[in-house]
C-alpha cells in the first residue's frame, strides 16, 4: 500500500460512527493532489472463461499484448490461455498469481463437466475466477490473505442468492485449493464473496470507439477499501492501464486525487458509481450492493423531490443521464426566488458540482479532477476519469463550486 507523496500519508484511517472505517484528511489538501497510490492485494480478469476476444492481455500485469510484440511468452502448461509480456512478468506469475493450482483449475474450469455448469453465466465465471485468485492468495500471501479477511463484507451482504454460492464453493471444493492455514469452507467462500462484492474496483479498457468501457479486470486494494461513498464525492480515483506516457509505474496501479481542496480533517470520499444516477437509482443500489442507506447532503435534498424531478435525471438518451435541458433548466439565472448567493437554485444547489466536475462527453459521466497541482498552484486543466479527456476547467468560478452545498473546502 503506499500514499501520495513520498513518505508522506495524507489520509488516516479512522472509525466514524454509523459509517465503519474511513479515510480522512491529515493535512490539508489542494485540489487535483495524488492522496494515495494503491496496488492490488489480487487481481483476477473481469473476461468470460472461454473469450474470444481479438486481443489478449498480460495474465500477469493486464496489459495489452501487441502482436508484433516479440517478448510475449506463454505458459508452458495452458499455453495460449494465459500469455504474458516478456519473460520476468511469466516467471512472477508463476510464483504468485499463476501457480500451477491456478493454472489447473482455470485449466479444468474451461472444460466440461466445469464448464457446463458454468455455461452463460458470465458473473458466475468472472466469480469463479476471483475465488481461485483467492484461494491461491490464501497459500503464497497469508498476510495480504488476512488484510482481505479484515475489509468489510459479511456474508449477510451476498444477498439470497444461496444458489450460486452453493454452485460455486462445490467447483472450488472440487478444485482442491493447496493447503492453507484458513481451510476451505462455505463459510469462508460466502466471506470471500462479500468482501469481493463491496471492495473490488474494476480496472476499464481505455477508451476507444465504442461508446462503453467495459471491464478488463478487477482488483482488490487495501488502502482503497477504506474509501467510503459521498454521492458528490471529493475524490475520483484513475486508473492508467495500457498508458505508456505517463509518470506511472505500474499497470495496475489505481491513483485518487482530490477534485478540490479539502481541509484536514475532512473525510475523503469517491463516488461507488457514476454520478448522474438518479436518487432512486443510487439509493437501491447502496442498500443492495453496500447494505447502507445513504444520507449524504446531496440525497437530503434529493429525497424532497417529487418523483418527475427525480425522472429527469433517467431521461435523454435512456440512460441515466442529465440531460442538457435539465443542466440548462437548473443553472442558469432563471430569477427563481429560491436562488443562493451562488445563482444557484435552492432545491439543485449542487449543480456547480455537475458543471464543474462531471464530464460533458457523451454517454460517459466520468469525474473530471484538477491534474496534480504544480509547486502548490492548481492546475486550470481538469482530467476525466472514464474518457481520459482533458479539457480547460477555469470556465467556472472554483470558489463558488467550493462554497456550494455540499461541498466541503
Ligand atoms: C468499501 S467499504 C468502505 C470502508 C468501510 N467503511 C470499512 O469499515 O471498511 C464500503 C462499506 O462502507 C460502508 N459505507 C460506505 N459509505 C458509507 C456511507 N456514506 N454511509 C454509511 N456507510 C457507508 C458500508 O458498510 C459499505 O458497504
Amino acid at each position: 500500500m503506499s500514499t501520495g507523496d513520498a513518505g508522506t500519508k495524507l489520509v488516516k484511517l479512522t472509525e466514524i460512527q454509523g459509517r465503519g472505517r474511513a479515510l480522512v484528511a491529515s493535512q490539508s489538501l489542494t485540489a487535483g493532489q495524488v492522496l494515495l497510490r494503491d496496488s492490488p492485494l489480487l487481481l483476477y480478469s473481469a473476461l468470460p472463461l472461454l473469450h474470444h476476444h481479438s486481443h489478449h492481455y498480460c495474465s500477469n500485469c493486464f496489459r495489452t499484448l501487441s502482436s508484433s510484440s516479440s517478448s510475449i511468452v506463454s505458459c508452458s502448461s495452458c499455453s495460449s490461455h494465459a500469455l504474458f509480456c516478456n519473460p520476468s512478468c511469466l516467471s512472477l506469475s508463476l510464483s504468485s498469481s499463476h501457480s500451477s493450482w491456478v493454472c489447473q483449475s482455470l485449466s479444468r474450469l474451461r472444460n466440461p463437466p466445469f464448464l457446463t455448469r458454468l455455461e452463460n453465466r458470465h458473473e458466475l465465471q468472472i466469480q469463479a475466477q476471483f475465488l481461485i485468485s483467492a484461494y491461491n492468495l490464501a497459500v503464497i500471501n497469508p498476510s495480504n490473505f488476512q488484510i482481505l479477511l479484515s475489509l468489510q463484507g459479511q456474508p449477510t451482504d451476498l444477498g439470497s442468492d444461496s444458489d450460486s454460492l452453493s454452485l460455486l464453493h462445490s467447483l472450488i471444493e472440487s478444485l482442491s485449493p493447496p493447503q492453507s492455514n484458513f481451510g476451505v469452507s462455505l463459510q469462508l467462500t460466502a466471506a470471500l464473496l462479500a468482501k469481493d462484492k463491496i471492495n473490488a474496483f474494476g480496472l476499464m479498457e481505455p477508451l476507444n470507439s465504442k461508446a462503453e468501457r467495459s471491464v478488463r479486470a478487477y482488483g482488490i486494494y487495501p488502502m482503497a477499501s477504506f474509501f467510503n461513498h459521498d454521492c458528490l464525492p471529493n475524490a475520483c480515483r484513475f486508473d492508467y492501464v495500457d498508458a505508456l506516457d505517463r509518470d506511472y509505474p505500474g499497470n495496475v496501479e489505481i491513483i485518487v486525487r482530490v477534485l478540490h481542496d479539502v481541509e484536514q480533517g475532512r473525510e475523503i470520499c469517491l463516488s461507488y458509481f457514476p454520478v448522474n444516477l438518479k436518487y432512486s437509482e443510487r439509493q437501491k443500489r447502496l442498500l443492495d450492493d453496500y447494505g447502507f442507506v445513504c444520507a449524504c447532503d446531496r440525497c437530503k435534498v434529493e429525497s424532497n423531490w417529487s418523483d418527475e424531478e427525480d425522472e429527469v435525471m433517467d431521461e435523454d438518451d435512456g440512460g441515466d443521464s442529465l440531460d442538457d435541458d435539465y443542466d440548462d433548466d437548473l443553472m442558469v439565472g432563471s430569477g427563481n426566488e429560491n436562488e443562493n448567493d451562488n445563482g444557484v437554485e435552492g432545491d439543485f444547489p449542487h449543480a456547480y458540482f455537475f458543471l464543474k466536475f462531471m464530464c460533458q462527453r457523451e454517454n460517459c459521466w466520468g469525474t473530471l479532477a484538477p491534474l496534480p497541482p504544480s509547486e502548490g498552484v492548481t492546475s486550470t486543466i481538469m482530467e476525466c476519469n472514464v474518457c481520459g479527456n482533458l479539457k480547460k476547467g477555469d470556465e467556472i468560478d472554483g470558489d463558488a463550486v467550493a462554497g456550494s452545498f455540499g461541498m466541503d473546502n
